[in-house]
């Protein structure tokens, strides 16, 4: 689809990129020609993410343990990083959710999905970003967002909340950075299964709807997104500044997704307390 070597020369730091969609985002972009960091807190899956990637593909993959809802974490992730060369790509893709009755959620559950989600995704654009702009390096953060920005979601509200902010950190950056030579873009993705959404937001029982329900008839394909995400990363998306592309098949100019759970009795959600609480 794109030319080879697209993203050739570009040093890129992907987020949660040990799994699901950051992972997919990330191989694509090494087939692209990147050099590719991926992080997050599980070293073992990142290890095995990042052979799977240099046997198949034979890039330049690496990685970093990092919590990133730990500001100083993260500083010294970059510092690292950049003692061995600037970034020229930060991904925001790391993030948590789960579906609860807001009434319900404790504190500590609300901080569990701003801390990554929000603060984490502030956090890596912070430290990336300073270090462009003191040494007039040019540079691109991605965030990985969802159509909840959009419609708002019922029962995920601190994720809803947090990929809102992200947004307003993404249009408000494009006009601060972008005179410095950075852009800030993001995508909306519409229901894209990897085992971490699936785990978190379709619990045994729950109506399969995600295909049924798109306009298009189907989910999207893990491909789809890493195409789309290496265009806007790319020097070919030079113009594209501020924005968020959605990607969902049009599902959600039919529904925010979570309807169906409207229906749900107490007894459905008790259970899926319970189902919680035996971990
Ligand atoms: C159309 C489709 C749109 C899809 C849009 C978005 C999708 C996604 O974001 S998919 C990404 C999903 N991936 C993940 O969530 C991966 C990361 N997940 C995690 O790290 C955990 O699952 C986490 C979210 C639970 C956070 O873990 P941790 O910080 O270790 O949290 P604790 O286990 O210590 O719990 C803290 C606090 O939260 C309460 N809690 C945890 N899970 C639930 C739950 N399922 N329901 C209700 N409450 C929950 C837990 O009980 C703790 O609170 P207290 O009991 O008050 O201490
Ligand atoms: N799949 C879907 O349908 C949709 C997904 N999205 C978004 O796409 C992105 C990827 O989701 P998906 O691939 O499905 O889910 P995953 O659960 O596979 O991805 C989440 C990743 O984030 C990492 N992570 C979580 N917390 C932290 C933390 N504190 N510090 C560092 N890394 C962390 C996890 O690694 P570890 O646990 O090792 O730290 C994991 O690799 C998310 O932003 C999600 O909101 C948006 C809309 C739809």
């Amino acid at each position: 689809m794109f030319e080879k070597g697209l993203l050739k020369g570009k040093r890129i730091l992907v987020t949660g990129g040990g799994s699901g969609l950051g992972a997919a985002m990330g191989r694509r972009f090494v087939e692209l020609g990147a050099e590719l960091i991926i992080c997050g807190r599980r070293l073992e899956l990142l290890e095995q993410t990042a052979a799977l990637m240099r046997a198949d593909l034979g890039g330049k993959v690496s990685v970093a343990r990092c919590d990133i809802r730990d500001g100083a974490a993260v500083d010294v992730m970059m510092d690292a990083l950049w003692r061995e060369a600037p970034l020229d790509v930060l991904v925001n893709n790391a993030a948590a959710t789960f579906i609860a009755q807001t009434e319900h959620l404790s504190f500590r559950a609300a901080d569990a999905i701003l801390a990554p989600t929000l603060h984490g995704a502030m956090y890596c654009t912070l430290a990336a970003g300073k270090r462009w702009i003191e040494t007039a390096h040019k540079g691109v953060v991605l965030s990985i967002l969802s159509t909840s920005t959009i419609t708002g979601r019922a029962f995920t509200v601190p994720s809803a909340m947090a990929k809102s902010a992200v947004l307003a950190m993404t249009k408000s950056l494009a006009v601060e950075w972008g005179p410095k030579g950075i852009r800030t873009v993001a995508i909306a993705p519409g229901a894209f299964p990897t085992p971490g959404a699936s785990g978190q937001l379709r619990p045994e029982g729950r109506d399969e709807g995600w295909a049924s329900k798109n306009p298009l008839g189907r989910v999207g394909e893990h491909g789809e997104l890493a195409d789309l995400a290496s265009f806007l990363i790319s020097d070919r998306a030079g113009y594209i500044n501020g924005e968020m592309v959605v990607l969902d098949g049009g599902s959600h100019l039919r529904s925010s997704g979570a309807e169906d759970l409207l229906q749900w009795t107490d007894a459905q959600w008790e259970k899926q307390r319970a189902a919680r609480s035996k971990g």
